[in-house]
């Protein structure tokens, strides 16, 4: 219970004095800056440079740095991807043409944020905070200048509309080797993220990437990676829950200490609790980064001293509405997967236990009286009260597994959205209605959750579901096409729902651009609501497998067979028919002309009689040509 679970092992980047130091005493505004500088040497010579050091000040830790570390992202080089296309189909058959050049701009931006590591990474791992991954990747933009585990999702997305199809497979086999090296997929590629995942979405990315190019090879060189993931999050992130006599899942991270990217911030948090309570509050806080949603008044206490400050962090103790449908749609996903490369047994598994899912749901996170999917609080053993945007994430999943979609619930949903407000707003769907200056509450409006409305009820039998997906696209473009417009060609992280056009704000960081996911969404939701012929994506991916030719070839094959059987069969029909009847004629000719009732000439027909009996139809062709020769 007491021991110290360290964020990382880097004695410099994850803990120790130094760390401590130049955090605390404020050396960089953005605690992020000096975790990602590199440094010039290995962490034993920095360190003991650092112990010679007489007097510690901001100045002398200021003049240490520039001598023993380098820039922030001097360890990384811009990469262009070698797929990418100045002109994807998609873009040209969108409709609009302030939207297609917009579409064209935000294609282009995949050269901006293409990165590649450089090689001193691979050689000298200890000396960077990078992750050492093999491919190069397209990071979210801004202060994000390394890969993010549920920005890839929608940056993927993006990445696949614009045919980007080998950069796609290289972001996914990066993300598949670190589940290989640590047992899932890290928040970002830092090892000061290696003790905590985001939302698990790996299997979407795969799934997407077979849906545009057909790729079971590569599906198959994943599936273990995606097994592999799909158990950790059921051994290590999963927790009984009383209320429904049932297994759920939840955020929750071993490591105890502050996030080295948030040091200052986390030690000034947890100042305001005894020192014992400290190290289970700061892993609710990484708990809490780990669900993506850092910070929200979801993952806080609703009552007692600390309500509603960052101190009373509990998101360990809370089974959120959205990992459970993210989870239960890898569920889906891959019972397909496993069911397209031909491993039913497994499949059937995922199948189970998407059951299971399926009366989670259900039975525990739908809140009848309110019309809504709920997070359920383990401490209070009940839902939350307030109403949070993550609400909409299992319609999205029901949308995998259509005979489980609910257009009742879906409809109550909706109509509870319209009665609090959280729909019409000019610049998007809100977060929540808590204003509380965390960057996951009002008034901010993500992509993500936008695409998951979206993406929800668009494809569901309803009307009136189908409308509300079109007017949040709609209002959603609009919005960050005003302000690209506005603030000079910029897409941002997250924008202000109360205002079309306007960036958002709050949090522990400044607002960034840039920006992958917002970018992917866009673009999807642009080839979803705004292309006059919906592009059928094809690829030219090398790693193809050939097996699909052989699989095509088999039916074309076997149509061509039968097709020419039947044509020799009714030729048979027809030839054996006028030939009989000739037989009749010469029959008839032969008894008028004997006055008898056999034929008189058995040397004609003896063989004949045989071959009638002759199955083979080639055969009897044969001899009715002879025959009708005779
Ligand atoms: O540095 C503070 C936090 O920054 C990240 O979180 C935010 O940005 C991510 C990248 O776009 C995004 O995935 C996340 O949802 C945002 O809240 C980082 O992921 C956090 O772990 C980190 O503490």
């Amino acid at each position: 219970q007491n021991e110290t679970i360290q964020a990382c092992d880097n004695p410099v980047y994850c803990y120790g004095e130094l760390l401590d130091d130049i955090q605390t005493m404020e050396v960089f505004q953005d605690s992020k800056r000096f975790v990602d500088m590199p440094m010039r040497a290995d962490p034993d010579t920095v360190l003991s440079a650092y112990n010679n050091l007489a007097n510690i000040t901001v100045d002398t830790l200021t003049q240490f740095v520039q001598e023993w570390f380098d820039l922030p992202g001097s360890d990384l080089m811009p990469w262009e991807p070698p797929d990418w296309t100045e002109s994807p189909k998609f873009i040209d058959s969108i409709s609009n043409e302030q939207y297609k050049e917009w579409a064209s701009s935000l294609n282009g931006l995949w050269k901006t944020f293409g990165k590649k590591l450089n090689q001193s990474v691979y050689q000298h791992s200890s000396r960077h905070s990078l992750l050492a991954v093999n491919n190069p990747f397209i990071a979210p933009g801004g202060r994000f200048i390394e890969f993010y585990y549920w920005d890839s999702y929608w940056i993927i997305k993006g990445l696949l509309l614009c045919e980007m199809f080998n950069t796609t497979q290289g972001m996914i086999r990066n993300m598949g080797s670190l589940i290989e090296r640590y047992g899932f997929v890290p928040n970002g590629g830092r090892v000061y993220y290696t003790k905590r995942s985001q939302p698990p979405l790996l299997t979407w990315m795969v799934y997407s990437y077979y849906e545009a190019t057909n790729d079971t090879g590569f599906v198959k060189e994943m599936l273990p990676m995606l097994d592999k993931e799909y158990q950790f999050w059921m051994t290590n992130r999963s927790v009984y829950v009383p209320g429904c006599d049932c297994t759920a899942n939840r955020y929750a991270s071993t490591a105890n200490v502050p996030r080295p990217e948030s040091y200052r911030e986390d030690i000034e948090t947890a100042s305001e609790v005894s020192e014992e309570l400290q190290p289970e509050l700061y892993s609710n806080i990484m708990s809490a980064a780990e669900s993506g949603w850092d910070f929200s008044s979801r993952w806080l206490s609703t009552s007692g001293p600390m309500a509603g400050q960052l101190s009373s962090m509990r998101a360990k103790s809370i089974i959120p509405v959205d990992l459970n449908a993210i989870l239960g749609a890898n569920e889906i996903l891959l019972y397909k997967l496993h069911r397209i490369t031909g491993f039913d047994d497994f499949a059937e598994d995922y199948a189970s236990a998407w059951t299971r899912r399926h009366s989670l749901f259900e039975n525990l996170l739908w809140a009848e009286t309110e019309g809504l999917y709920k997070d359920w609080s383990l401490e209070e053993g009940s839902h939350l009260n307030a109403v949070y945007a993550s609400s909409l994430t299992p319609f999205y999943t029901y949308s995998l597994d259509k005979s489980l979609f609910n257009n009742t619930k879906g409809r109550l949903t909706l109509g509870r959205l319209k009665s609090l407000g959280f729909l019409g707003y000019p610049g998007g769907l809100p977060t929540s209605q808590n204003s509380t200056g965390q960057q996951w509450d009002f008034p901010n409006a993500w992509a993500p959750l936008q695409w998951f409305l979206v993406k929800g009820w668009e494809g569901a039998d309803d009307q009136e579901l189908n409308k509300a997906a079109r007017n949040l696209t709609e209002t959603w473009l609009r919005s960050n096409y005003q302000a690209w417009i506005q603030y000079n060609h910029s897409m941002f992280e997250k924008y202000n729902c109360t205002a079309s056009g306007q960036p958002g704000g709050g949090g522990e960081y400044s607002l960034q651009s840039g920006f992958g996911w917002t970018n992917g969404v866009v673009l999807d939701l642009l080839s979803s609501y705004y292309t006059t012929n919906p592009p059928t994506v094809t690829t030219s991916s090398p790693s193809r497998s050939p097996y699909l030719w052989f699989i095509a070839l088999v039916p074309i094959s076997l149509f061509l067979l039968v097709t020419l059987l039947c044509i020799c069969w009714c030729h048979y029909l027809y030839r054996n028919g006028k030939r009989r009847y000739w037989d009749r004629v010469r029959h008839e000719q032969l008894l008028h002309s004997s006055g008898s009732s056999e034929p008189q000439s058995p040397m004609v027909f003896s063989n004949q009689d045989a071959i009638d009996d002759n199955e083979d139809g080639g055969a009897i062709i044969n001899n009715v040509y002879r025959r009708s020769d005779v």
